[in-house]
């Protein structure tokens, strides 16, 4: 690896193969058929392929960067793994871009990463392989700065021979691994969620007025949809995903001109000592200058009671 390269560049590099190593895992798991699904709590599942891709990336991250923190969904984790899971290569064009200035000399204290080994479980588990992303969020202090969301089965519904792809993000720098789209003009599009909605979070849909309602998996799969162009907003007022489900999606929307913040349009934190829980629910639009639009028509009791 270029260590020439700038810690950020170079752990974005990293974390595109750790986040395709899993993927594979994921891949690996369904056909295998043994899913090992464990619920965690209510209708918060888990299966063997979160549990395998995490270790797959923390192990593979933590001995390259040793010193960066890094916070997975599925709690602390073995770091022993098959060799074949560890990744040491990177992709290298990253190395090639040029940094912006305020990320040149971030140092690896600073970093925490935010893994979401398989986001969209409970897709996952009923055959909705779409829907899965793995998602590896990058945070300088408070701030998401950088995210790359792989989606394993891209291509599965189209029969592709070699599926899956990945979309990184860096914000001031931009986005790759997809061509961004704008959703179109005169529409309101809006994603939702399709596993995990109460009557809160279905008042907002409703006071929005949208044309059409897309009710999918996955917090990474959602904001994918903002980014090419096929929803306008993602909005769940509930607050039920945590930091790993938002800190990716929300760096590469923003690196392309979108926004993602509360349902109130606060700014999520990211540094090492936040709370996990997105109590504020989830607002994200493809063009970050309609994101006041949704705050105002959001009924004023669904924000009070996502403070
Ligand atoms: N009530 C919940 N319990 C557990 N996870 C949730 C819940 N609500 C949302 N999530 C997480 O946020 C993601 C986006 O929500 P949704 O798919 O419902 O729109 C889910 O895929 C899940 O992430 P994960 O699959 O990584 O556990
Ligand atoms: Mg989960
Ligand atoms: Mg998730
Ligand atoms: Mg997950």
């Amino acid at each position: 690896m270029a260590q020439s390269s700038p810690l950020i560049l170079r752990l974005a590099a990293f974390s595109i193969n750790a986040a395709n190593r899993a993927g594979k895992i994921i891949r690996d798991v369904w056909s295998q058929g043994e899913l090992g699904i464990v619920d965690k709590g209510k209708n918060d599942l888990q299966t063997e392929a979160d549990r395998s891709a995490q270790r797959c990336i923390i192990a593979s991250l933590s001995r390259q960067f040793p010193n960066i923190t890094i916070i997975g969904e599925e709690g602390s984790t073995n770091c022993e793994v098959p060799s074949d899971w560890l990744v040491t290569e990177s992709d290298e064009s990253l190395l090639q871009l040029n940094c912006p200035k305020e990320l040149l000399s971030v140092s690896e204290k600073e970093v925490v990463v935010w893994v979401d080994p398989l986001d969209g479980t409970s897709e996952y588990t009923q055959g909705l392989l779409e829907h899965v992303t793995v998602l590896v969020g990058i945070a300088v202090g408070s701030k998401a700065v950088g995210g790359i969301i792989h989606q394993p089965y891209y291509g599965h519904a189209s029969g592709a021979e070699s599926l899956g792809r990945t979309l990184w993000g860096i914000k001031g720098i931009g986005v790759g691994g997809f061509t961004p789209i704008l959703p179109p003009a005169n529409q309101r599009i809006i994603a939702t969620t399709r596993s995990h909605s109460n009557p809160l979070a279905e008042q907002a849909i409703e006071a929005l007025k949208a044309d059409k309602v897309l009710a999918v998996g996955g917090a990474g799969h959602k904001v994918m949809l903002l980014m090419e162009g096929k929803a306008h907003a993602y909005v769940f007022a509930r607050g039920t995903t945590k930091r790993w489900d938002t800190c990716a999606p929300e760096a590469v929307l923003e690196a392309m001109g979108g926004r993602l913040t509360d349902m109130r349009g606060g700014q999520y934190e990211y540094d090492q000592n936040t709370i996990h829980e997105n109590t504020g629910g989830v607002l994200a639009t493809a063009k970050g200058e309609d994101h006041a639009w949704y705050i105002q028509n959001i009924p004023e009791n669904v924000r009070e009671a996502l403070k």
